[in-house]
């Protein structure tokens, strides 16, 4: 008898005064009650499943389609994304889908090869192909691109094979081969470049990392000497000094230094310095010092952007980026250039601000307890430092920021060996906000604002003073 029948008859029975029902009989006859009753639950949400499943495997078949349209014509005006903030979801969640996506095979393929990757490109570069293929927008034969580059046919072949699939270059035919933005950017020798500062500066470092953290027990290797970029470059000097002996390397890191903040937001995006800090200046006020400036990026757009507000800007740096940065200013007007070490004290008092734009990253919180306190002794009540870093998120970082964090961490030390002995006492690293905070109170100063000017990346102006 089926279930439906019987529960029938267990009703019938009751009511009609037939031979009444035993207790296990109706026992029984509620198990199955209820056994009926899943069943038939059961069934409702298998076919809602199928229903979901079916939509489901719709909506993902029309994503599929809607990125594989947009992939076959990039160029197109509706794939242009102006939305910077809809532009990054996208990218985030495409790389994130990616690797959501991945069978095991995939994860080790991607781990396995990803260092291919940065020598390979640097070959595309060195050998002028880049250059070659982004310098028209038309197509090229692999004959060509021999015959522009000099590299045999045979080897170009293969290396124009794992470009196109690695999506360095578009291949749009049999023996077809056109630029894409990402050849665009690799063409660029500044970019080259920083390409080849993370490969020769930064690549025996990190390949030696597992082993030098491994012989130290994963002690914490931030701030202490010698660090995995002096061991690999068999120096026993900070990364700074290796730089200022070492022409070859110091003009690979200014293009690294460079590159990375190009076609990003700047804190005169949101913060109008000339209102905030540029009020009543004559051109003998010292209105913005750019500390560690480098090759003086900052303090050109700073002039740039308020190319009428009176007063003195000036690059402080080492000896050797200063040479570098006469040339680079070149003719440059109302730009001093001044030789200063950042653990002496600031000669320069009452500027109206003091700017440190990725300097204190590059040092352990004692040392940069001295930084600050040399830059506070130039103070008065009118001036603030204006600190420029990364402000870590407590959580989801994003992988740019998490890298640079590792890149410190490898970098840069100590100058004082007594430290050496005492490894936790500092640590050279990006920071969080409350890391921020405390370095602050710390050396004696007034936070005052942080201020976001670049979400993507966590770029924050800290505004700080007397
Ligand atoms: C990471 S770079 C940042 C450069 C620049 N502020 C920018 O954001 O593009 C650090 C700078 O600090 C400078 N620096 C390092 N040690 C220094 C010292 N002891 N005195 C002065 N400048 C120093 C380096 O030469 C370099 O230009």
């Amino acid at each position: 008898m089926c279930q439906r029948c019987h529960l029938h008859r267990l009703v019938e029975g009751s009511s009609t005064g037939n031979r009444p029902l035993s207790l296990s009989h109706i026992h029984w006859s509620l198990s199955s009650l209820t056994a009926l009753f899943l069943l038939h639950l059961l069934r409702f949400c298998f076919s809602l499943i199928q229903i979901k499943m079916k939509s489901t495997a719709t909506q993902y078949e029309e994503l599929a389609q809607q990125i594989e349209s947009i992939l076959q014509n990039p160029e197109a005006p509706d794939v242009h994304i102006p939305d910077e903030h809809i532009r990054r979801r996208l990218a985030d969640g495409g790389r994130k889908l990616s690797i959501l996506l991945e069978e095991p095979r995939h994860t080790m393929s991607r781990l396995e090869h990803v260092h291919f990757q940065l020598p390979l490109a640097i070959i595309g570069a060195d050998t002028g192909l880049f250059a070659a293929l982004a310098a028209e927008s038309r197509s090229f034969t692999s004959n060509e691109l021999a015959q522009k580059t000099g590299v045999p046919l045979s080897l170009l072949k293969r290396l124009l094979r794992y470009y196109q699939a690695l999506d360095m270059i578009c291949q749009v035919g049999n023996d077809a081969y056109q630029s894409s933005n990402v050849t665009q950017v690799l063409s660029n020798e500044d970019h080259a470049d920083a390409l080849r500062f993370a490969h020769k500066i930064m690549g025996p470092p990190v390949f030696s990392l597992p082993d030098l953290l491994q012989s130290t027990g994963y002690k914490d290797p931030t701030g202490v000497m010698p660090t995995a970029l002096s061991r690999a470059h068999n120096t026993e000097k900070h990364a700074y000094a290796w730089l200022g002996e070492n022409p070859w390397a110091l003009k690979l890191t200014l293009a690294y230094m460079k590159v990375q903040f190009e076609g990003r937001p700047l804190f005169f995006d949101v913060l109008d310095f000339q209102a905030r800090f540029g009020t009543d200046c004559t051109s003998s006020t010292v209105l913005f010092i750019d500390i560690g400036g480098s090759t003086g990026s900052q303090s050109l757009k700073l002039r740039q952007r308020y190319p009428s507000l009176p007063g003195r800007v000036i690059i402080q740096d080492r000896p050797e980026v200063v040479q570098k940065a006469k040339s680079a200013l070149d003719g440059t007007p109302n730009i001093e250039l001044e030789v200063y070490d950042i653990f002496t004290p600031e000669p320069i008092k009452g500027a109206r601000a003091y700017y440190m734009r990725k300097i204190l990253h590059s040092f352990a919180d004692e040392k940069c307890l001295e930084i600050l306190a040399n830059v506070k002794a130039g103070l008065t009540e009118k001036s603030v430092i204006m600190i420029d870093e990364t402000v870590l998120p407590e959580e989801g970082t994003r992988p740019r920021a998490a890298q640079h964090d590792i890149e410190v961490l490898m970098s840069v030390g100590k100058s004082s060996p007594f430290l050496f002995v005492l490894p936790l006492l500092g640590c050279a690293k990006e920071r969080t906000k409350l890391e921020w905070e405390q370095l602050i109170n710390e050396a004696g100063l007034k936070l005052r604002e942080v201020i976001t000017y670049d979400a993507e990346y966590y770029e924050c102006v800290i505004i700080a003073g007397l």
